[in-house]
């Protein structure tokens, strides 16, 4: 008996290959009610692990389970004593006959559950395929032509309806009564904040396939552009598509034994499309690039569906075509896109083909205003209609459960036409739209004709419009987007504060005040792949090395040496070096720098300037070069790999920043072992805690006027640490790197304004 209990518990428990803790089927939730969950204290192996509710469920199960098994070894060892005793002897520790007879019952009981369980999901299975299946007919039998034929198709897929109705009667109580709840409740109660994720899949398939989706009566604006006849022709496809995926959701849902865990966001996953016009490693400025290529991938570790859309600026190696091209039409232009894809580290990057991105790699915000304003268009245009024709894994997004997060002003009409497109006419009434601010001094600002290229209704340009004593009445397209978006982050929560105020709200403070309610800060977090000393690609030659926390002290030393033989510096281990990367344009302080150089040049310091951006500070970085080129490095361009070897290298990084959204170099630094000594703005003040001498704490240095002078003073103390407080200095490195600054938690929180914008109503 005790082998037959072990035995089973072995081929039953499915382990986690890097935990080794059960894994549990996804049936296991829905039917754990139905369960007696009394049958844990026997020796119900076979299906204890159904049981469970969530990992710590399934820890406290596997203890149970762990003891039972010792429990029935320990039994039957003592019975094989008994026997090997010989008769007579022993008597009292025997288990009596019936009592093994019961245990032997339970375990048939139990297996038989377990087999009854088996069928009822089989059940289920052969239920969604022959759904799909249906739909599939409905789609090579039907030819739509006409509005007649639209009306008629639609009705008829209201087969669908039924089907699903069916379907829920024949589930298994648990899952019927969970996909049953909700379907009552009236779209306009408050009780959407507590519908579950069934719900809005029973609700959709209702929705998509009966009244309200896809009204013939589309604006005549919408109507008069053949990218939105292209909608209508379309629709029909777009409909079976977004109703195939919502099953194939469901026939996807682990279903036997060792498949996925649930996802980290539970019943909260959701489908994300976050939109910007730049994307690294592709396509980079600047931070942009880098949110836009490490959230999107954190937040498809915690169980959404994510893609990313972005302009291709070049030739990308690994995006595919994927034979959809569609067109639109910008300033009464038809223009040609064609959508490539490739589906990289559990995302789906999507990227926007069109000879106005060709070739534009280098100079992406390049062209005059109205060139800029008219890519940006056409990129909105193609971007909000991604769920609909791109499949991606064959299969598209559709516009259930699906959230667009877009960022800065080039996004930003993209709230405006999901509102002015589709929602304002009752379509895709499941899908929001969040903006990202990472620098809201960059507007889309012009004059109120540019609205004549953004192609909505008139009554539209309100939106738009916007009085400052600095541009006049003008016309601004973050504006509009911030009004827009269902909810709004900014990078930081400093900069969340100070984007309410005239001096951080560059004229758009007013209306981020009347929106308040919708504002979060989310500190951004750091690629931990591509921005990390252990695994740095750029630390692997030229004398540079990888290191972590372990071998900080000789692996930085070598990064330093060389860096300083790289750029030609004098190789000094004991002489401070100074680093600074970023943009050169007013917002970074590189003026403040310049004006320091005196000081620091009185000093035995070293410094290393990589930027590119204004001319005339360009200039200005040559020319220190060329002055003090013995201490000196100045290198104008934009280099990823420098940077890297920059971060590596120092031993203190620069930002000066006038105003700082969140600010990553000070983050990339921290996690290398750099010191920051920043301006405590925005993001800067959130992420670097001032050193605190006292209580051997803290971060780095802060300085809280972005003036010559607060730098200087910020930055002698620093140096004063690195010469005569070895261990002081040592702390700070560490503590630096020991700090989680990963994506995880920002997504986790993102995930929050995420469910948020969906329950928004
Ligand atoms: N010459 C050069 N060569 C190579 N690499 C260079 C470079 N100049 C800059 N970089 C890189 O570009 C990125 C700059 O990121 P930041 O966050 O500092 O600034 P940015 O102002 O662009 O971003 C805006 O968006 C981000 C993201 O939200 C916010 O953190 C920030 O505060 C806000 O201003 C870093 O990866 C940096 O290494």
């Amino acid at each position: 008996m005790g082998s037959i209990g072990s035995l089973t518990m072995e081929s039953s428990v499915v382990h986690n290959g890097n935990h080794g803790r059960p894994r549990l089927p996804f049936f296991a939730y829905r039917l754990r009610n139905s369960l007696d969950s009394a049958d844990l204290n026997v020796s119900a192996f076979g299906y204890a692990k159904v049981l469970c509710k969530d990992v710590a469920g399934a820890s406290l199960c596997y203890a149970r389970l762990m003891s039972g098994c010792r429990e029935t070894r320990r039994r039957s060892m003592k019975r094989s004593k008994a026997t090997e005793k010989g008769p007579g002897e022993g008597e009292d520790g025997d288990e009596p006959v019936d009592a093994l007879q019961a245990a032997i019952e339970k375990s048939k009981k139990v297996l038989a559950m377990q087999r009854d369980l088996m069928q009822q999901i089989a059940e289920r299975r052969k239920l969604v395929s022959s759904i799909k299946s249906s739909i599939i007919n409905l789609e090579s039998d039907e030819v739509y032509t006409t509005n007649e034929d639209y009306t008629s198709s639609v009705s008829s897929s209201s087969n669908v309806n039924s089907t699903v109705d069916n379907a829920l009667e024949t589930l298994p109580p648990a899952i019927s009564q969970d996909l049953g709840k909700g379907t009552k409740q009236p779209e306009n109660d408050s009780s959407h904040e507590k519908a579950s994720s069934d719900l809005d899949y029973q609700r959709l398939l209702r929705d998509k396939t009966s009244k309200t989706v896809w009204s013939d009566e589309l604006p005549s604006f919408l109507s008069s552009s053949p990218a939105t006849s292209s909608i209508k022709e379309e629709k029909h496809e777009d409909l079976k598509e977004s109703s195939l995926k919502e099953l194939d959701i469901e026939a996807s849902m682990p279903t036997s034994e060792g498949e996925k865990p649930p996802p980290l966001a539970g019943p909260n996953v959701m489908n994300v499309i976050l939109v910007a016009a730049e994307c690294a490693p592709w396509s980079k400025t600047g931070g942009l690039g880098d949110v836009a290529g490490a959230l999107p991938k954190a937040l498809a570790q915690r169980g959404h569906r994510v893609m990313v859309v972005a302009p291709q600026y070049g030739n990308y190696a690994e995006p595919q075509d994927t034979g959809v091209r569609k067109m639109y039409r910008v300033d009464g232009q038809d223009m040609e896109v064609i959508y490539f894809q490739a589906y990289i580290d559990g995302v789906d990057f999507v990227f926007i083909d069109s000879p106005v991105f060709r070739h534009i790699e280098n100079n992406i915000y390049g062209g005059n205003h109205v060139d800029i304003l008219k890519r940006m268009v056409l990129f909105c245009k193609a971007a909000v209609e991604v769920p609909w024709h791109v499949p991606c894994g064959g299969v598209c997004y559709g516009d259930g459960n699906l959230v667009f997060v877009a960022n800065d002003w080039h996004t930003a009409l993209l709230p405006v036409y999901l509102k002015a497109y589709y929602r304002d006419h009752g379509l895709m009434k499941y899908t929001r739209s969040i903006i990202v601010i990472h620098n809201i001094a960059h507007q889309g600002r012009g004059p109120v004709d540019d609205f004549s290229y953004v192609d909505l209704p008139l009554h539209y340009v309100d939106l738009f419009k916007l009085y400052d004593p600095v541009g006049g009445e003008h016309f601004n397209i973050f504006a509009a987007g911030l009004k827009t978006a269902d909810r709004i982050v900014t990078v930081s929560n400093g900069y969340a504060w100070e984007v309410k105020t005239s001096a951080g709200g560059w004229g758009l403070h007013g209306i981020i005040n009347e929106n308040d309610w919708k504002l979060k800060g989310i500190v951004n977090g750091i690629d931990t792949k591509e921005w990390n000393p252990q695994l740095d690609v750029h630390l692997k030659s030229d004398g540079y090395t990888n290191y972590s926390l372990e071998t900080l002290q000789s692996g930085k030393a070598q990064c330093k040496a060389a860096l300083q033989k790289e750029l030609g510096l004098p190789i000094h281990d004991n002489v401070p070096l100074i680093g600074f990367i970023g943009r050169l344009d007013h917002q970074k302080g590189v003026d403040l720098i310049a004006e320091a150089v005196p000081w620091m040049m009185g000093r035995d310091v070293q410094l290393i300037m990589l930027g590119s951006g204004r001319p005339d500070l360009e200039r200005m970085l040559r020319q220190f070069e060329s002055q003090h080129h013995d201490k000196i490095r100045g290198w104008v361009g934009f280099s990823i790999k420098t940077a890297h070897r920059i971060t590596a290298g120092s031993d203190i990084l620069l930002m000066p920043s006038r105003f700082e959204p969140c600010g990553l170099n000070q983050l990339y630094a921290m996690s290398y072992g750099t010191v920051p000594v920043v301006h405590a703005v925005g993001g800067l003040r959130d992420t670097v805690q001032p050193f605190d001498p006292y209580n051997e704490l803290g971060l780095g240095w802060t300085f809280d006027r972005a003036e010559k002078d607060k730098l200087i003073h910020a930055l002698g103390n620093c140096l004063l640490t690195y010469r005569e407080y070895k261990k002081s200095w040592e702390g700070i490195r560490r503590r630096g790197m020991m700090q989680d600054l990963s994506w995880d938690h920002a997504a986790e929180i993102y995930e929050e304004v995420l469910v948020a914008a969906k329950y928004q109503w």
